[in-house]
């Protein structure tokens, strides 16, 4: 488990690229036949990926340790979103299929939680955040259909994309996790411009369904005192409640974003007008 700690934006804006790097950005989330995990002391939110390929990964007591606890969702609820091939999640021993772009919601308490792929030849690649929690909501699969797709942007400004809402309150009650997938179109770039902050929530994106040679810029920064981070396939950038979250890609991209905090208004969003950003 890799801790970060939180950052006041006054420490932020001295940074360099590799300081920049080492804060914000999250440079490996799969690896096989394993999970990987980072503990973020904003909200503390932990983000990583399972990728079980010929063998089946559990999140296991070695984590409870680390949290004070026995098992790692005994106070924490659990959002997945599966970018890879066909896997199940086994929960306290009941299999959920969990297809490509499905997601699961995992309520606190669950003590057993198996990831598996259904064919080695095309894993399963189970992003996931996880939030602090301090009561129970059921479980539930949620489909890309179930996820209230809307599209937004215009070519002109290259950023014509859908936003998928798989975790959030008009599907299924959580204690403070959302989640989504925001799809863009071929030739559309640009993501969440005109940006916004949020001093109420932080938000953690995802980047993926990149190729080798492409990547996303990815905005950072107060919106006066802007920086970016250099993103490339399936890295994840943490994102404190005082920055811009926004990017634009050499080529089109597929984001998820995941939001703590305050409260769960997917609109409750600050927004900086582009003639006031520098
Ligand atoms: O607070 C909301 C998040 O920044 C994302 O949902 C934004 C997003 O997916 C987009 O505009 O493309
Ligand atoms: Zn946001």
């Amino acid at each position: 488990m890799q801790v970060r700690q939180s950052i006041h934006s006054d420490h932020a804006r001295q940074l360099d690229t590799a300081g920049l790097r080492r804060e914000f950005l999250i440079e490996n989330i799969f690896t096989a036949d394993n999970y990987t995990m980072t503990y973020s002391h904003i909200d503390r939110i932990i983000v990583g990926g399972v990728m079980p390929v010929r063998e089946s990964v559990t999140i296991g007591s070695e984590v409870g340790k680390q949290l004070g606890v026995s098992y790692f969702l005994e106070r924490r609820e659990l959002g997945v979103i599966n970018i890879g091939g066909p896997g199940l999640i086994e929960v306290d021993g009941k299999a959920w299929e969990i297809g490509n772009e499905q997601a699961l919601y995992v309520g606190m308490g669950a003590q057993s939680v198996v990831f598996k792929s259904v064919d080695a030849s095309r894993p399963a690649k189970f992003y996931y955040n996880s939030a602090p929690a301090h009561t129970r909501y059921p479980d539930k699969k949620i489909t890309l259909e179930e996820a209230s797709p809307t599209t937004l942007g215009d070519p002109s400004t290259s950023n014509r994309r859908t936003i998928n809402k798989f975790i959030v309150p008009d599907v299924l009650p959580t204690c403070q996790l959302t989640m989504g997938l925001t799809k863009l179109e071929e030739g559309s770039l640009w993501n969440t411009m005109p940006c916004h902050t949020h001093e109420r929530r932080m938000e953690v994106y995802f980047y993926f369904d990149m190729d080798e040679e492409t990547a996303v810029f990815h905005m950072m920064g107060q919106p006066q005192e802007t920086r970016h981070l250099l993103v490339h396939n399936e890295q994840a950038v943490i994102s404190p409640s005082w920055s811009i979250h926004a990017g634009v890609g050499t080529k089109r991209y597929t984001f998820i974003w995941g939001m703590v905090g305050e409260n769960q208004v997917f609109d409750d969003m600050d927004h900086v007008k582009v003639s006031e950003l520098r």
